[in-house]
């Protein structure tokens, strides 16, 4: 008889959450998912920094109601990242990572609601629970931030507690290729939901990280894993078969992982039509790039001109024992991630988060004192802030999301800048005065930046670059309209698919009789010593005087 959790129909008082306008979760469709966020890095559970678009969890109250319903509740974004809006209101579905045919099951969420699990929020079965829980939305076609934000919203855990759910749920959707593969060859039938999410939660903490550290000791993540299958009632009665075949891939670890390794999603932990884009895109280089997305993304900060230079701040950063370097002319890679209020100076505005690719956009723009400037697609404000610490100038800042332009309301307010915010779609703004440069940062499948979402390459289809071209497209031509003569536009995307970002860019000068400046065009990510930033893509613009 499976032993049943105590139930509890006690509601925790509801914390702050974020919502589409219309009651929406999620981010925008179009949105880059929490563009220029930290995540905490691999091995140790650490807090999850918040910078520009991603506040922290409201802490929870004593206690540990594990309360699901809420996440349930949570309704899916209409999409994540870049997309525009699907015509069915249904959630999409996480691609299936190469599951055999008896293992493709309706992926939908079914979580037993409104019961108290007994388990220590410091624990690691806790952490596994939650992060677990976050896996199941995900599969069920919420972005990773906002199943997080479901489960924060539901679990009363301390910071440490959601550094721990957060980190374990980030490496799970890292390693989703090879967890589902492992799987597969291990158990008998397919698992339950819940229950496949915390085995490709709990597989990646028994295998060495990129750094070739164990993030835990593998009979404690047995046990844990174990525990949290018991105190669930989705999970309970498959308490054993988890011990099992955890049990058995510490047992057989090499001859597993080297089976897996021969299935291409489970090598490379991408959906297969995604690593065959990127095979036909890049012959020379999809492994590198492939490898890049998979990597552990660092926190990487734009040192603001105003306020500092880059030399003071790394002594700044030194006098507090903070290891960094500087590896582009405004920017400042930590050696460790850390939750942004604690970076120094960052509530004051020296710094702002930042990729050190996108740091290029706004130098590139080339904006003079006095200039209009239109940042078309500006939410959080990253680069609209960039701008303006560049140059004063009189700056626009649009995004057809009102919810994420109030983030670049808090950005320059915490730089002390100022712009005007419009909410407007910007294929439809006019603005007769015109304006002598404009940023078309526009919203893309954000395939670039996978290191800091690996959740998008299960939650992308095929067909979604050739639909987010089609809206871009129309949203370059329209700000095309308002360039001054002999002002310049900056196209920028974080996508590697040549249909948003060259192909794009090229069809875009035929149509306008464009002149193409010198830009960086196609930024492979990368991260080392020497480069370290995302994927992304710079095509600059000049109108005829
Ligand atoms: C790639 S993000 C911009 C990132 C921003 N430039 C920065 O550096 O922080 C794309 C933005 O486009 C917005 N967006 C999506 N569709 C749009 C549209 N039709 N018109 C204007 N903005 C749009 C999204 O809300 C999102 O904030």
């Amino acid at each position: 008889m499976n032993k049943r959790p105590t139930l509890s129909l006690k509601a925790k008082p509801a914390p702050a959450k974020k919502t589409q306008p219309g009651g929406k979760a999620g981010p925008r469709p179009g949105a880059r998912p929490n563009s220029g966020t930290a995540e905490p890095r691999e091995r140790k559970p650490v807090v999850q920094p918040a910078p520009l678009d991603q506040a922290p969890a409201p802490a929870g109250a004593a206690g540990t109601p594990w309360n699901t319903d809420a996440i349930r509740r949570h309704a899916p974004p209409r999409a994540t990242g870049g997309k525009p809006a699907p015509a069915a209101s249904t959630p999409r579905r996480a691609e299936p990572s190469g599951l055999r045919a008896s293992h493709h099951r309706d992926l939908k969420p079914a979580l037993q609601t409104d019961f108290k699990a007994a388990l220590k929020p410091d624990s690691l079965a806790f952490a596994l629970l939650g992060a677990a829980t976050a896996v199941v939305q995900v599969r069920g076609g919420m972005a990773l931030p906002q199943a997080l934000a479901g489960v924060f919203a539901t679990v009363d855990a301390a910071p440490q507690g959601r550094g721990a759910i957060q980190d374990i749920a980030y490496r799970a959707m890292r390693q989703l290729g090879r967890s589902d593969a492992l799987v597969t060859a291990m158990a008998p039938k397919a698992p339950e939901p819940l229950v496949a999410a915390l085995l490709v939660c709990a597989l990646p903490l028994m295998q060495a990280d990129t750094a070739g550290a164990m993030p835990y000791e593998a009979f404690t993540v047995v046990d844990q894993a174990v525990t949290a299958a018991g105190s669930h009632p989705d999970t309970a009665r498959a308490k054993g078969m988890v011990n099992a075949l955890l049990r058995r891939f510490l047992r057989e670890r090499d001859a597993l992982l080297a089976t897996a390794a021969l299935q291409p999603v489970a090598r490379w932990n991408y959906p297969q039509w995604w690593i065959d884009a990127a095979v036909t895109a890049y012959p020379q280089d999809w492994q590198r790039i492939l490898a890049a997305g998979d990597e552990a993304p660092p926190l990487t900060l734009r040192v603001n001109p105003r306020k500092g230079t880059v030399e003071d701040y790394l002594a700044q950063l030194a006098d507090a024992g903070i290891a960094a370097e500087r590896i582009g002319p405004q920017a400042v890679r930590l050696a460790r991630p850390m939750g942004v209020h604690l970076i120094p100076g960052f509530d004051a505005g020296l710094v702002s988060v930042q990729d050190a690719g996108a740091q290029l956009a706004a130098p590139l723009l080339d904006v003079q004192d006095g200039m209009r400037v239109l940042d078309a697609c500006a939410a959080p404000g990253g680069k609209t802030c960039h701008i303006l610490e560049l140059a004063d100038a009189d700056v626009t800042a649009l995004d057809a999301d009102p919810r994420r332009l109030a983030r670049v309301g808090e950005n320059l307010e915490r730089l002390q800048l100022r712009a005007t915010l419009q909410a407007a779609e910007a294929q439809a703004w006019t603005d007769e005065s015109g304006y002598d440069r404009i940023l078309a940062d526009v919203p893309c499948t954000a395939s670039g930046i996978v290191r800091r979402h690996p959740d998008i390459r299960w939650l992308r289809r095929k067909g979604d670059a050739l639909q987010l071209a089609t809206l871009s497209g129309e949203i370059l031509d329209n700000l095309w309209q308002m360039l001054r003569p002999n002002g310049k536009l900056l196209f920028v995307t974080c996508s590697l698919w040549p249909q948003e970002s060259e192909a794009q860019a090229a069809a875009f000068a035929v149509r306008n009789r464009a002149t193409r400046l010198d830009a960086p065009g196609q930024l492979l990510p990368v991260g080392g010593a020497e480069q370290d930033h995302d994927g992304l893509f710079y095509a600059l613009f000049q109108k005829e005087a």
